[in-house]
């Protein structure tokens, strides 16, 4: 069996989960997905880095409180992340970046993607700024250097909305979509029509694992903006820049608005949409509307999120599940991994240093 190699760039939420999936259902996944994963080098900004090329023992560190992790003083630690020395250096197959959202202008990530792509590494992210603001630019060049670049969890976390409109709406002509797109707002709004304070929800928003490190994003609709962006470039063909998508979050409503529209019923979401127009433009907004409860998107609750697709064939497709959580978007990442050992573990044209291990060989 094959084995898979591990950079993971940023050792929060998600990262730590996927660890923690391969270090409790690691033979039962290997069984199942057909290839071994192992761990290489994980790098964080307030833990350093480690690098092992025999494999890290995740189980130690996954017991350690996440807030009093520290690589420093272990063999083949640090203090210092060195992402670009580990990105570039150290002999993983594939990297997992998954620091911070920066919805400004997608930094340090978008330099950890094009690192990891430049040296011949296939990436896996579900950081929404690389995707959201040069998705174009580093899938050119990753098909350059013949590596996969994968993105599902970028949208909806582990709900499969990307890959599905890939592979499985060949033919249909997607005209728009319109979505519930971020797990915190809607969360949030959930909380407010029950009673709880805003500055309540949110921290147990963050609590849950749904929240950016800084929740203004989720709050803002900037989280969403970046998602209608992945939406619109990756479904509809657009090209938009952050500035052609309209944006206002859900603080402009008072709880007691939110509450007051349950008894009249409404239900106050955080909506993003891009409908593309037949000179092929493309309008993209994120706004909150009181939908009726007959809304197809107003019964989504909680950190349940829900794309619909408009489509010629099929009229609307309305694809809903997890959008936010750890261990959701973990196995988000797990999708992508998979996706990339299908398309190029029999790739003759990769770097032969790409393929796939045997396991008794290193
Ligand atoms: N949590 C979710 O539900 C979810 C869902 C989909 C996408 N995402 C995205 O996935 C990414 C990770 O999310 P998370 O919940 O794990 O966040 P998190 O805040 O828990 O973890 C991010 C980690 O990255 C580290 N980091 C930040 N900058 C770094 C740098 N320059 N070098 C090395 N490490 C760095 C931080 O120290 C932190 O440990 C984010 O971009 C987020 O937007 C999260
Ligand atoms: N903070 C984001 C994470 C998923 O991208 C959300 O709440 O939807």
């Amino acid at each position: 069996m094959g084995r898979y190699d591990l950079a993971l760039i940023g050792f929060g939420g998600v990262n730590r989960a996927l660890a923690e999936l391969m270090s409790r259902n690691g033979d039962r996944l290997a069984e199942e997905l057909g290839f071994a994963l192992r761990v290489v080098a994980i790098t964080d900004l307030r833990a350093g880095s480690l690098v092992d090329t025999d494999g890290i023992d995740l189980a130690p560190l996954l017991a350690a409180e996440p807030g009093e992790l520290s690589f420093a003083g272990l063999a083949g630690g640090s203090a210092d992340p060195r992402n670009e020395w580990v990105i570039r250096e150290v002999p993983a197959d594939i990297v997992v970046e998954a620091t911070f959202t920066n919805p400004t202008d997608g930094e340090p990530a978008l330099s950890h993607v094009r690192w990891a792509l430049e040296s011949g590494k296939h990436v896996c992210t579900t950081n929404k700024g690389p995707v959201a603001l040069a998705g174009r630019a580093l899938k050119r060049l990753a098909a350059e250097r013949g590596v996969g670049f994968e993105f599902e969890g970028s949208v909806l976390s582990g709900t499969p909305v990307l890959r599905t409109a890939e592979r499985m709406f060949g033919g249909l002509e997607i005209t728009g979509v319109q979505g519930i797109l971020n797990g915190t707002s809607n969360y949030v709004l959930g909380r407010l029509e029950e009673g709880v304070e805003l500055s309540a929800a949110i921290a147990e928003a963050q609590e849950l694992g749904y929240a950016e490190a800084d929740p203004t994003a989720d709050i803002e609709g900037h989280d969403v903006q970046l998602k209608v962006m992945i939406l619109a470039n990756e479904i509809l063909g657009a090209d938009l820049r952050r500035e052609d998508v309209f944006c206002e979050g859900i603080s402009s409503l008072s709880p007691h608005e939110v509450r007051d529209a349950v008894s009249k019923g409404l239900r106050w979401k955080l909506v993003g949409s891009a409908t593309r127009h037949e000179d092929g433009g493309v309008d993209a907004r994120v706004t909150p509307l009181a939908l009726p409860a007959h809304h197809p998107l107003a019964g989504i609750c909680g950190p349940v999120n829900g794309v619909a697709f408009h489509t010629d064939l099929l009229g609307t497709v309305t694809i809903s599940g997890p959008g936010a959580g750890r261990t959701e978007t973990a196995y988000a990442l797990l999708s992508d991994i998979t996706a990339i050992h299908q398309r190029h573990a029999d790739d003759d044209s990769a770097p032969t240093r790409l393929a796939v291990k045997e396991t008794h060989r290193v």
